[in-house]
């Protein structure tokens, strides 16, 4: 496949000094509502009887079999305030996931032909991607719960880097993350410290016999130091894998969905055998240069 760069030097200039870049308006309004419509779909398909809380505060799920096997299907995670002390949800489904994944882009075809897409591939490519795969591939709702008795059920997620879950020998992850709703602030849109990407990576989860533990202790950030990434939808924040990044819960009745695809290369790049995810089947990739 013949491909091309599509970002400028300016761009490029930006992503290296900053370790991350907004590209305004990367899908259009109707792509935008069909991933909408069809994650909408894959909710209702879904009944809600095999499933697992996700939270980046306690990594004891991670443990669970449902989480690795979700490397390999589309899974569906609850949020840790979803459920009442009864154990049942206190709102509908739709209103109590936090995200569905990990390889959407593989085996849904709506968010395989976004993630395949000539747009996507050659803004990899300006990047020096030779043979990248999405590696991991969620769709994150960071719900409102259109409740004012309860507002915020869209979890934060800690500062982390994203190299730290997704390893290669040498690191060659980038997070694409495509705003499907506005972000703003109060709705909890994505934090980044601006060039911490230059300070290496500061720790790693390893996935051995029982489950999954991170090598190193968590680093404190000055949240001074984050800066809001506010974006309208169909912007794509590109971030480089070693940059500190966050995000708050959801203040607002607004709810903040987006989808977030994860890259590897895989030409001169290895996939270390105590990553989370070990596949059985190999990824075919975006394409070969
Ligand atoms: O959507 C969020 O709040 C966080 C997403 C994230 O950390 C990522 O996509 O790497
Ligand atoms: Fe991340």
């Amino acid at each position: 496949m013949a491909v091309v760069g599509s970002l400028s030097a300016e761009q490029l200039r930006s992503f290296e000094s900053d370790g991350f870049l907004v590209l305004e308006s990367f899908s259009s309004e109707e792509e935008v509502k069909e991933m909408r419509d069809r994650m909408a779909e894959l909710l209702d398909g879904f009944d809600g009887a095999s499933s697992s809380v996700f939270s980046t505060k306690d990594h004891k799920q991670l443990k669970d079999d449902y989480f690795l096997d979700s490397a390999e299907n589309i899974s569906f995670f609850f949020e840790e305030k979803a459920f009442g002390e009864d154990g049942c949800l206190k709102q509908p489904k739709e209103l109590s996931i936090n995200k569905v994944g990990h390889a959407l882009s593989e085996l849904d075809p709506v968010f395989r032909k976004f993630s395949f897409s000539g747009k996507v591939c050659s803004m990899l490519f300006s990047l020096g991607y030779k043979r990248p795969v999405v590696i991991q591939s969620m769709y994150i709702f960071k719900e409102n719960c259109k409740s004012e008795m309860q507002p915020g059920i869209g979890g934060e997620v800690v500062p982390h880097q994203d190299n730290s879950f997704l390893y290669t020998e040498p690191p060659s992850c980038t997070g694409l993350w495509l705003a499907l709703e506005d972000a703003t602030i109060t709705n909890g849109c994505l934090w980044a410290i601006p060039g911490s990407h230059k300070n290496g990576l500061k720790r790693r989860l390893i996935r051995g016999e029982n489950g999954v533990h991170f090598d190193r202790p968590s680093l404190s950030y000055d949240q001074k130091d984050f800066v809001p990434l506010e974006v309208k939808s169909g912007s794509l924040v590109v971030i480089h894998g070693n940059l500190v990044h966050q995000s708050f819960e959801n203040q607002s009745p607004k709810s903040r969905h987006a989808l977030s695809l994860h890259v590897v290369d895989t030409d001169g790049f290895k996939w270390v055998g105590d990553n989370w995810i070990r596949r059985k089947v190999a990824l075919e990739p975006l394409y070969v240069y």
